[in-house]
């Protein structure tokens, strides 16, 4: 959500320095204020009603403003439910005390509140499951790596923007979700962003390497509601940026891409940020355009580079912020995005979530639950 001021801030108007900037960056103060209230039970252990003043949290520290010139852009609220003379602030998490080991699922009741939350299902000892075989989840891993040879696997969308079909092997993926899993139940994982008397976003965010703060659309070295340092990037992710990145170019040099000089497109970059969202199949992302990072990766158009895991995401892009007229896209679980170069400022967004279409190994084997998990990975500088 490096989402220049355009990206994830909730919707509301304030005269305050801290006002929310609508549609900025994940755009939920527009889009999502209504899909806050949908996520289904299955998908999601939380269910808090934006009707309900939550706690308040510290207000958060007013973080350094950042140098990029470009204005933040704005766009018409979509009303929300919140008191326009408040300033927002931050919802804490719900925060029930919880070792997601010893049990965040009840045998009576399904799931519970959880937080940190956890992506993983956590499976209880006392249903009956039935699970696919272990023959049926290498049909489906072997299909996988299948489809990543096949004729479409690689996507030239536009000058650019490359999409990789099943680009993450599925053990690969497996590995991804458990070590996100990991980050995301301990310091600094996965929370509900959400403002006070204000919807909250039906996704979960984590950050690594440094955080992005919803409220300001910047970046900074703690997460400003709890103090937590986002743990560094791993360097098994790292490696499969720079692999993906490689590939795109290899592509781009094919004949019939027209691209003698593939790193002029998409340069190469070092990933120091990475954003993690976790969609239940409730979860929408407004068309927004990511540019909080700073101006020297912006204009050296340092791409994004985006992992999908789990369920489908329809996914939208284009040359505005109108869904009217956004190309679309599938994201399954394996595809890597590649967005840089004169596709850095393109706007985009998830407008929906198909249930029950993530691979076996990974509801199965990574447990991840119901909903999509997507990862961003940028160069700050
Ligand atoms: O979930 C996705 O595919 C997009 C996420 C995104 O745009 C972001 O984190 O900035
Ligand atoms: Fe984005």
């Amino acid at each position: 959500m490096a989402g220049g001021g355009d990206k994830r801030t909730p919707a509301s108007s304030s005269s305050s320095s801290r006002r929310r900037k609508p549609g900025a960056r994940y755009g939920p103060g527009c889009e999502r204020s209504s899909e806050c209230q949908k996520e289904s039970p299955g998908s999601s252990s939380h269910s808090v009603s934006s009707k309900k003043s939550p706690p308040q949290m510290v207000p958060p520290v007013q973080p350094p403003k950042k140098s990029l010139d470009s204005p933040r852009q704005i766009v018409p609220p979509v009303q929300p439910t919140t008191s326009v003379d408040s300033p927002p602030q931050m919802v804490p998490p719900v925060q029930p005390p919880q070792s997601v080991d010893s049990g965040s699922t009840s045998c009576a009741s399904g799931s519970v509140v959880s937080d940190p939350f956890d992506i993983c299902r956590v499976v209880s000892k006392c249903s009956v499951e039935v699970k696919p075989s272990l023959l049926d989840i290498n049909r489906e891993k072997r299909r996988a790596r299948e489809l990543a040879k096949s004729a479409n696997a690689l996507q030239h969308l536009r000058p650019g923007m490359v999409l990789l079909k099943n680009f993450l092997k599925p053990d690969d993926q497996v590995k991804i979700i458990k070590q996100c899993r990991e980050f995301g139940i301990g310091t600094g994982g996965f929370y509900q962003p959400g403002y006070r008397d204000g919807p909250k976003l039906s996704l979960r965010m984590m950050c690594l390497g440094k955080n992005w703060d919803p409220d300001s659309c910047s970046y900074g070295d703690i997460r400003l509601f709890d103090g937590a340092q986002p743990p560094k990037i791993p360097e098994s992710l790292t490696k499969f940026v720079k692999d993906a990145i490689e590939a795109s170019h290899a592509f781009l040099k094919q004949s019939g891409q027209g691209t003698p000089n593939p790193s002029k497109e998409i340069p190469s970059m070092s990933p120091d940020i990475c954003i993690a969202n976790f969609y239940t199949t409730a979860g929408k992302l407004g068309l927004h355009q990511d540019k909080d990072e700073a101006r020297s990766s912006l204009t050296k158009g340092l791409p994004v580079v985006s992992f999908s895991l789990g369920d489908t995401a329809e996914f939208l892009y284009g040359d505005a912020r109108d869904e009217a007229k956004a190309s679309k896209i599938k994201l399954e679980s394996g595809d890597v995005l590649i967005f840089g170069g004169q596709s850095r400022h393109v706007f985009h967004g998830v407008s929906s979530i198909t249930p029950k279409t993530a691979p076996t190994y990974v509801t199965d084997e990574a447990n991840l639950r119901p909903g999509r998990l997507n990862l961003t990975f940028r160069q700050y500088e």
